[in-house]
């Protein structure tokens, strides 16, 4: 191991020197898994005093400090740099080649290029905060530097202390989304100055906005039920306050003279501030909402209802003001009308299940939509209904008594376009949709509470199914003439791709060839349908991580690889504008924007994709359309076995969960009656995507970027070859595969599937000459036994290591594991191992309420070790009653302290491993660069 730790005692390096010179070759219990190998006799070493714990620690923070300079160098790397001037230079360079490259040298010309929306960067409220805020500003920080440093800041964990609410993830989404919308007025203002130097009679009148940003935070509620509709509207209203104190502050310049603007806004903000303040805290007090209802309602003209309101004054403001003002007055104009009356976008999201319930019961529609059979009653059921539909009239009365998660949201909606902001539409973003009924049913519940024209109704394609038979699910809306009517009205079509569930479904390099070939057949579906002259939206929801479909080297190659040239050509050659959205996930994907240097590096990016990326070269893997069908169909073949394959769950649920924090406001599995029951997952569709890809890159085996590739690989050698090296669209998906290798490692999946072998517990039992240590094992053995996952486990791990071995042999230079991130790992064995054995000592104890040792033991095996201490608490109290107090009664002896020993040898140090382990989580985590 070539790894530097000369600034930690001397005795750790000599432990791990002599670790790294022992033969591989271990006793019969460790096999030949150097890993194994390696988490025991760092174990021995402890166990004998030659290392102590603090030195333990000491050594992980060292290794995780690594991983931190590691990743925030790759985060520097993956911007294309940080410097400022560079990324400024760069979006100079595309508005004046903009302006060279005019279809003609005109005014209206560079208008119509630069006016219209091409991409939204959608901060997303998905649970990827791992990091406590100031680990993250430091790695944000770091990053920026011209040259990244080489000494990490010191932080004696980079965990967090508790999980974010919702409050501060929005705090946290406001902060970056404010920096993107700094790095947006950076592009308007090179976009201006271009078309102010050739244009200098007519440039003042342009409003470019080719860049957005949008917002889930507090809109999301699909699979959630802790967000209410009062929710939702304090964070709507506060992100109109953050736009309107925005444009106040940037009109604010020296010579600019606007009285109307200025008080018109500043009685705005007044009357906007007023009506957060009277945001009820929840559904039970009538009085409040009827107060805060007042507020909204009589408050309508003053609190501003579109964007468009100014947009005279703003004209008059930059025509009246000096030269130096006028350019600042036109990009604070620019971002003000592009965004509408919020500092970004409000995309809301809700399960297509909810959108069933709500129509079943209005509309008497009784039939399963996921029956094929009784779809097309359904179908035309719902067609009729959108015939027959009357706008009902929605309060905030009406909101208060609707049980319904469709009919709250749907209202929320009415009354933000009411009160809130009238001209910018809402995105409506529809979870799991697997028919065209569920975008019908929608868009009849929005006909119903009046609100057809103002949302833009988006299927969230990404199980497997609707990857797969996407284009059945838009042609089964295409066929009703209300849905083709909405869409010429609105003037655009929206579709949303979920890379990271399709992902873990079908394989993520799948994922992304299925989600290719469903573009192009939505092109061919619009052009059949006669609909080429709507904008089409297309929303990537991939996160930061390789498992949720974000490129790991390159901004511009995750760019490129959302949205290939081959399918922008096809729409580009039917004239069909397409608006590209990708999705900056929780804060893993605010990170991106984590200071002014990177948000302005990423726009850069953004801009030169948009505007200069080369579409004329063609990729050779289109020319072997048989070869990618073939591939990708044994990918997701390969993978589908697996997410079936009882093991896999196993592997999932048996102590996985326990090894990462919790990330987020946002439950780790989707909130029903049934989740609430259930105490272990029996399959993955029971997590939600982000723990269960966050479960396997801790267990060190990123399954569902890899799985499938070795049999897929192995069918066609050749042309794997040859495509790897000559494909740039080919290596850029086997870059997804060459970080999950360099993440993964078959020994630590083997050392996990050890663990959770009875039969290794009693091969170390028979090789133990103690017999306090072997009657342990054997403890621990009896305990694996009662958890049964033994068998399914080592049938999963053959499947997986029998696929890593094939594309090992089909790609001879395929990345491994560093030397150390299997450290990091044998280490967090080794603590396992020895939480599991101070769990052997301690005594035995009565159940109390129905808590007894047996359960303890399987609490333990699973990791779960919070609710393990906590019982122990109560079992083995330490505290003492009140001493000071009289009992007029000689003072009798008090039982001080009878448990401290346990609490010293036990449970203390129990407790301090776990979190030593869950530290060594956030270490790998730095390693793939993201949570999940
Ligand atoms: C949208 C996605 O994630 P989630 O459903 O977990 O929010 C996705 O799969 O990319």
């Amino acid at each position: 191991m070539n790894m530097d730790f000369s600034a930690l005692p001397p005795r750790i390096g000599s432990v791990l020197a002599s670790i790294a010179n022992t033969s591989s070759t271990g006793t019969p219990a460790e096999g030949t898994n150097p890993v194994m190998g390696n988490a025991l006799r760092l174990s021995d070493a402890l166990e004998s005093g030659a290392i102590t714990f603090e030195d333990v620690t000491q050594l992980v923070r060292t290794l995780r400090d690594q991983a931190f300079l590691s990743r925030s160098r790759r985060l520097h790397r993956y911007v294309g740099g940080a410097a400022l001037d560079t990324a400024q230079e760069k979006l100079r360079h595309v508005a004046e080649q903009l302006c060279a490259n005019l279809p003609e040298p005109s005014f209206a010309a560079y208008r119509q290029l630069v006016s219209a929306t091409r991409f939204a960067a959608v901060f997303t409220a998905h649970p990827t905060f791992a990091l406590a805020n100031p680990v993250y500003e430091a790695l944000a920080q770091s990053a920026s530097h011209d040259v990244p440093p080489e000494t990490a800041p010191f932080f004696k964990t980079h965990r967090r202390s508790v999980h974010p609410t919702l409050e501060e993830e929005f705090t946290l989404a406001a902060q970056a989304i404010t920096r993107a919308r700094d790095a947006i007025d950076q592009l308007n203002a090179a976009l201006l100055s271009t078309a102010k130097k050739t244009w200098p009679e007519e440039w003042s009148t342009l409003c470019p906005g080719p860049v957005i940003a949008t917002s889930w935070v507090g809109y999301d509620t699909d699979g959630r039920t802790d967000i209410g509709w009062w929710d939702t509207l304090r964070l709507r209203l506060r992100m109109k306050l953050f736009q309107l104190m925005r444009l106040e502050r940037q009109i604010a310049h020296e010579g600019v003279l606007a009285p109307e603007l200025i008080e018109t806004l500043q009685n705005a903000i007044d009357c906007v501030k007023a009506q957060i303040s009277a945001v009820p805290n929840g559904a039970t007090d009538g009085q409040a909402v009827a107060r805060f209802a007042e507020l909204m309602v009589n408050g309508r003209t003053t609190a501003l209802t579109a964007a468009s309101d100014l947009n005279a004054l703003l004209q008059s403001a930059i025509e009246a003001a000096p030269p130096s003002a006028q350019l600042p007055l036109a990009v604070a104009r620019a971002g003000f009308m592009a965004h509408g009356l919020g500092l970004a976008h409000t995309h809301v999201r809700l399960n297509a299940s909810q959108i069933h319930n709500f129509v079943r019961q209005k509309l008497n529609l009784l039939d399963d939509p996921t029956n094929p059979a009784q779809r097309r009653a359904l179908l035309n059921r719902v067609n009729d209904a959108l015939d027959g539909v009357t706008p009902v009239p929605v309060d905030f009365g009406a909101l208060l008594s609707d049980p319904s998660s469709a009919g709250r949201l749907m209202m929320t909606i009415a009354q933000i376009v009411k009160y809130v902001d009238s001209d910018t539409p809402v995105r409506f973003l529809i979870a799991e949709t697997e028919t065209g009924y569920t975008l019908l049913s929608a868009l009849w519940i929005a006909a119903y509470f009046g609100v057809a024209d103002r949302i833009e109704i988006s299927p969230l394609f990404e199980t497997e199914h609707a990857l797969v038979k996407g284009e059945h699910i838009v042609e089964e809306a295409l066929r009703s003439p209300a849905w083709r009517d909405y869409v010429r009205r609105m003037g655009r079509i929206c579709f949303q791709f979920g890379y990271s569930d399709s992902g873990r479904y079908i394989g993520q390099l799948a994922a992304s060839y299925q989600i290719e070939r469903l573009r192009l057949h939505i092109h061919d579906l619009l052009v059949r349908w006669d609909l080429s002259d709507v904008e089409v939206v297309f929303f990537d929801t991939h996160g930061e991580s390789i498992g949720r479909g974000a490129h790991p080297f390159r901004m511009a190659d995750r760019l490129d690889y959302l949205s290939p040239a081959h399918v922008r050509k096809r729409f580009a050659s039917s004239n069909i504008h397409c608006r590209e959205e990708t999705a900056f996930q929780g804060g893993d994907g605010y990170l991106l924007f984590g200071s002014p240097e990177l948000a302005t590096a990423t726009m850069a990016t953004i801009a030169e994709n948009l505007f200069l990326s080369d579409q004329q070269n063609s990729d050779p893997i289109y020319d072997h359309p048989d070869f990618s069908a073939d591939f990708f169909s044994s990918v997701i073949d390969n993978m589908k076995g697996l997410v079936a394959d009882p093991g896999y769950a196993a592997l999932l649920g048996a102590f996985g969960p326990a090894l990462i924090d919790r990330t987020g406001s946002r439950p780790p599995a989707r909130q029903s009656a049934e989740a609430a029951t259930r105490s272990r997952i029996t399959h993955p569709g029971q997590l939600r995507a982000i723990p269960n890809n966050a479960i396997l890159q801790q267990l060190g085996w990123c399954a569902n970027t890899l799985q499938g590739l070795g049999a897929a690989a192995q069918r066609h050698p050749e042309t794997f070859e040859t495509l790897n090296t000559s494909s740039p669209r080919f290596h850029r998906a086997l870059d997804f595969a060459r970080h999950a290798l360099a993440s993964s490692d078959d020994k630590v999946l083997k050392s996990v599937v050890c663990m959770l072998d009875p039969g290794f517990w009693l091969d170390r039992a028979t090789e133990e000459t103690s017999p306090k240590r072997q009657k342990a094992f054997l403890a621990l053995m009896t305990g694996l036994e009662g958890l049964n996952l033994s068998a399914e486990l080592h049938t999963m791990f053959r499947r997986i290591q029998a696929d890593h071995l094939a594309l090992r042999e089909a790609w001879q230079h395929a990345p491994r594991t560093e030397p150390r991130i299997r450290l990091l790992h044998a280490i967090r064995i080794m603590l396992i191992e020895r939480i599991w054995l101070l769990a052997c000592r301690i005594p035995f104890f009565m159940p109390r309420g129905g808590f007894n040792h047996e359960m303890m033991m399987q609490h333990i095996l699973c990791l779960d070790i919070p609710t393990v201490l906590k019982e122990m608490k109560h079992i083995f109290p330490t505290g003492t009653g009140p001493s000071e107090l009289d009992f007029h009664e000689p003072r009798g002896p008090r039982e001080e302290g009878i448990y401290v020993r346990e609490h010293r040898d036990i449970f203390t140090p129990m407790s301090e491993m776990f979190e030593l382990l869950r530290e060594i989580s956030v270490a790998l985590m730095h390693d793939i660069g993201a949570f999940g």
